[in-house]
């Protein structure tokens, strides 16, 4: 198994690529890979908005901040980790991925060496039977603060100690080690109960100036740097003043809502999952931001109950790839926000959104690409639409 990230033309080669499925240019020039990017934006937005070149990444390798690893048995090489081939559940040993983080891949290394030398039987999804079923990596681009979560199948954890303090000698930069117990028989990857085995449970992370807490269950953008541009786009064509009440809908952990609390009057995020809300609080605190508030709920439901009389002059969406609902859309075209800001990792449900919301009187003012995902066909964008005058 092999891979190489070429300097010259920062393209990549890899020898799992067609089993894995994760990447689909490969030993493609980077510059030709934006500009195919670009050109499926183009063509999706026509008679939309023009878009302009896809924002690419400095040195487009090594990029994602989040691996996971399915742990798995081959008859020939014991214990092998990986993932799923698409849309099977045939798993494809990875050794060495282009696009992960190399310090998480390392460990991962070093974790296939030891779950054979403690016994850990790695978990089988079709007889049920096994301990080790997944393998998640977490680390911060500034802090570079490490969390590896290993997913088991049930809350006993033989020889722990013994394990942990192989490991943590083999990498003493892990700061966190958390043990998630997953005793669903579905291919769901985390269970609900977690317990800290070592060090405090999460990691922390700087960005747009910000301090993040990241608990294992929160979403995170996976690419950093580009996080950042995005974000910063992001803000700049919210257009946001001191008198705005803003929504950061689809908040996450905070991230967007925080970096750009300082330009509002008042700020409320609003989140499905309830650990990435407690992560979100505990990160307004962190900043000493004091115009924020989080509400976890569905975000279509918290907008219908909203649009009875409250105010929002800027509304930020970030929906994950199925996009927004009718319910959402709707009660925003009540609401009359002066500026909605959608941010996509799916530009497909996107437009279909989008064009919702020029029904109901927005015009779309700008659509901006960023490459969050170098190697693999998908690609993030961001638009401004204005409420036109009445
Ligand atoms: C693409 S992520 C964006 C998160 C955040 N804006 C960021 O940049 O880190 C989408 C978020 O929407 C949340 N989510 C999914 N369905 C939701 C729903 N129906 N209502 C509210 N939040 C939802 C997910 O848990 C996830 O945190």
């Amino acid at each position: 198994m092999s891979g190489k990230y070429n300097e010259s033309n920062q393209s990549i080669s890899c020898s799992v690529c067609k089993q894995c499925g994760g990447c689909q240019y490969v030993d493609i020039p980077y510059e030709k890979e934006l500009k195919k990017k670009s050109a499926y934006l183009k063509q999706l937005f026509e008679g939309i908005c023009t878009v302009g070149e896809v924002h690419g990444m400095y040195r487009p390798a090594f990029y994602r901040n989040k691996v996971h690893a399915v742990v798995g048995l081959d008859k020939q090489k014991g214990i092998v980790t990986g993932t799923y081939a698409e849309g099977t559940h045939r798993l494809v040993p990875v050794d060495v991925c282009m696009i992960e983080d190399q310090k998480a891949d390392s460990i991962i290394a070093t974790l296939r060496e030891l779950f054979a030398s403690f016994k850990y039987v790695p978990y089988n999804e079709d007889t049920h039977r096994g301990f080790m079923r997944h393998i998640l990596i977490r680390r911060g681009f500034s802090t570079k603060e490490m969390m590896v979560v290993l997913v088991t199948a049930d809350n006993k954890f033989p020889s722990k100690n013994n394990f942990l303090k192989a490991l943590l000698e083999k990498h003493p930069d892990i700061t966190t080690v958390v043990q998630n117990i997953n005793d669903y028989s579905t291919s769901m990857v985390l269970g609900k109960a977690n317990k800290v085995l070592y060090g405090k449970g999460y990691i922390e992370d700087v960005l747009c100036g910000c301090r993040f807490r990241i608990s294992p269950e929160s979403f995170y953008q996976i690419n950093p740097s580009q996080t950042e541009k995005l974000y910063k786009t992001a803000i700049r064509l919210g257009g946001i003043t001191k008198n705005d009440v803003v929504i950061d809908a689809y908040c996450g952990i905070g991230t967007i809502g925080i970096a750009l609390s300082s330009h509002a009057k008042k700020v409320i995020g609003v989140e499905l999952n309830p650990q990435a809300v407690k992560d979100a609080q505990t990160n307004a605190d962190l900043n000493h931001i004091k115009n924020i508030q989080f509400v976890n709920e569905d975000a279509g439901d918290f907008l219908v109950r909203y649009a009875e009389g409250g105010r929002a002059d800027v509304v930020i969406m970030d929906p994950p790839r199925s996009g927004s609902t009718p319910e959402f859309l709707q009660s925003l075209l009540q609401i009359k926000p002066k500026r909605i800001v959608y941010i996509s990792c799916n530009p497909e449900t996107q437009v279909r959104d989008v064009r919702v919301l020029q029904k109901g009187g927005y015009k779309v003012e700008a659509c901006e690409g960023y490459d969050m995902f170098p190697h693999t066909f998908h690609v993030e964008t961001v638009c401004l639409l204005s409420r036109k005058a009445q």
